[in-house]
C-alpha cells in the first residue's frame, strides 16, 4: 500500500486530537495539514501536549485550500460546520465526518433535533451495525464519504442490536441510562463543565426524550430489524474524563430466556474483533476500554421485570469517535479493518 496522506480539521479539539493520536500508530498514514478556528497559528502542542511527535506543527485555518491535496480528510468540527467544508473537497478525497451533519436519513428528524437545513446523508460509519442479514461494513468499502456515529448511539446500538435483530425484545419498550465522561462535551468552555460544578457530582442532561441522539438510535435499531422503536434515553455526566457506561433495558418477547439471548449475542459478535461479550459473571467497566477501539458488553435477564438488561462500555473518543472513524477509513480504502487500532485498554 502506498502512503495515505491525511488532513485533520478541528485538530485542536478532543475528537481531532484523538484521531491524531490513533493515526500516529497507523502504519500506512502520513499526517498532513492540521486545521482549527480560533487556535489557528498556534502549535498543536499547546492543545495536545501528549501528541509529542506533532507538538511543533502549527495549526492552519480551516479552508478547502488547506485541506485539499490529501487522500483523506477527517472533520472534527462543531455540528453544522462540516457540510460547507466537505462540499469544497473533491470526490477523489475520502471525507470522514466525526460530527452529526450527515448521520440522519430523515430531514424531518434533523430539523426536529438539530434545527436548520439537513446537509444530507452519508454512509454510516458503524461497521458492526446489523443491516438486514449483513453488516454496515459492506456498505463502507470504496466509499468517499463517511458519517461517524454519535458516541452514545454507538454504546446503545452495539449493546442492544443483537436482541432487536433476533426479535428477542420489544423494540417499542427500551430504556437507556448512561454515565458519560466530560470529554464527550468537547473542549469549549461551558459553565456546567467547570470542575467546581462537575467534580463530585453526577448530573443528568438532555432529559425527557430531547437528546439529539434519539433519532439516530432509532434509525440504527430499525436498520437492525425493528419495525418500530421507542426509547427513553437519559445521559448523565459523571466525573471522569472519558468513557460511557450504558445500561439499556428492554421488555422481553414472550417466552424468551437468557440462553437464547446469549446465543444471539455470541452469534452476532464472536467474529467481531472489537466487540467483546464478556464471560458470564464479569461486568464491563469504562476503564477496561480506555484508549482501545473496543466495546465491552454483558447481558442479564431481570425475571421479575421480564426485561433484558445490557451493560455496554466504550471509550467515547475511541470506539465512540476516532477509532470508529479510522476503522471506517480502513474499510473505505480496502485496508485490513483493524489496522492501527488497538484492543488493549489503559488501566488502572
Ligand atoms: N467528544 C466526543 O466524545 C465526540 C465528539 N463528536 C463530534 O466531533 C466533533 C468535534 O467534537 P469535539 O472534538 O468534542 O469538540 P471540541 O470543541 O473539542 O473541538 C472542536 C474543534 O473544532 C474547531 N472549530 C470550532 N468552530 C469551528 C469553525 N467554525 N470552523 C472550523 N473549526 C471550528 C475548534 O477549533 P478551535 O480550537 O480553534 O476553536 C476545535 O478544533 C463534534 O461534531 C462532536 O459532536 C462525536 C462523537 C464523540
Ligand atoms: C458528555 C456529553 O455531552 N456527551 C455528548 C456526546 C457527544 C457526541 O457523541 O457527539 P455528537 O455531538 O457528534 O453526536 C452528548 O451526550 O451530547
Amino acid at each position: 500500500m502506498t502512503t495515505i496522506t491525511v488532513a485533520v480539521a478541528g485538530a485542536s479539539g478532543y475528537a481531532g486530537g484523538e484521531v491524531l493520536r490513533l493515526l500516529l500508530s497507523h502504519p500506512d498514514v502520513e499526517i498532513g495539514a492540521l486545521t482549527a478556528a480560533s487556535s489557528a497559528g498556534t502549535p498543536l502542542g499547546d492543545h495536545h501536549p501528549h501528541l509529542v511527535p506533532l507538538a511543533d506543527r502549527i495549526l492552519q485555518p480551516t479552508t478547502a485550500e488547506t485541506l485539499s491535496g490529501h487522500d483523506v480528510v477527517f472533520l472534527g468540527l462543531p455540528h453544522g460546520q462540516s457540510g460547507a467544508v466537505a462540499a469544497e473537497l473533491g470526490e477523489d478525497v475520502l471525507v470522514i465526518d466525526c460530527g452529526a451533519d450527515f448521520r440522519l436519513q430523515s430531514a424531518d428528524e434533523w430539523a426536529e433535533f438539530y434545527g436548520g437545513e439537513h446537509a444530507g446523508t452519508w454512509p454510516y460509519g458503524l461497521p458492526e451495525l446489523i443491516v438486514g442479514q449483513g453488516r454496515q461494513r459492506d456498505a463502507l468499502k470504496g466509499v468517499n464519504r463517511v458519517a461517524v456515529p454519535g458516541c452514545n448511539v454507538t454504546a446503545i446500538t452495539l449493546g442492544l442490536q443483537p436482541a432487536v435483530a433476533a426479535r428477542l425484545v420489544e423494540a417499542t419498550d427500551i430504556v437507556a441510562v448512561l454515565a458519560n465522561g466530560y470529554s464527550g462535551a468537547g473542549k469549549a468552555p461551558k459553565q456546567h463543565l467547570l470542575a467546581a460544578e462537575g467534580l463530585g457530582a453526577a448530573s443528568p442532561y438532555g432529559v425527557g426524550g430531547v437528546h439529539r441522539h434519539v433519532p439516530e438510535i432509532m434509525q440504527n435499531l430499525r436498520q437492525a430489524g425493528a419495525d418500530d422503536v421507542t426509547i427513553s434515553f437519559t445521559p448523565t455526566l459523571v466525573p471522569m474524563a472519558r468513557g460511557i457506561l450504558a445500561t439499556t433495558t428492554a421488555r422481553l418477547a414472550d417466552g424468551v430466556e437468557l440462553p437464547a439471548i446469549r446465543a444471539a449475542y455470541e452469534a452476532a459478535y464472536d467474529a467481531e474483533p472489537f466487540i467483546h461479550l464478556l464471560p458470564e459473571g464479569r461486568w464491563p467497566t469504562t476503564a477496561a476500554t480506555l484508549g482501545a477501539n473496543t466495546a465491552q458488553l454483558q447481558i442479564a435477564v431481570d425475571q421479575r421485570a421480564r426485561r433484558l438488561v445490557v451493560v455496554s462500555a466504550i471509550d467515547n473518543l475511541v470506539k465512540g469517535t476516532a477509532g470508529g472513524a479510522i476503522q471506517s477509513m480502513n474499510l473505505a480504502l480496502g485496508l485490513p479493518e483493524t489496522t492501527g487500532l488497538s484492543t488493549i485498554g489503559l488501566a488502572p
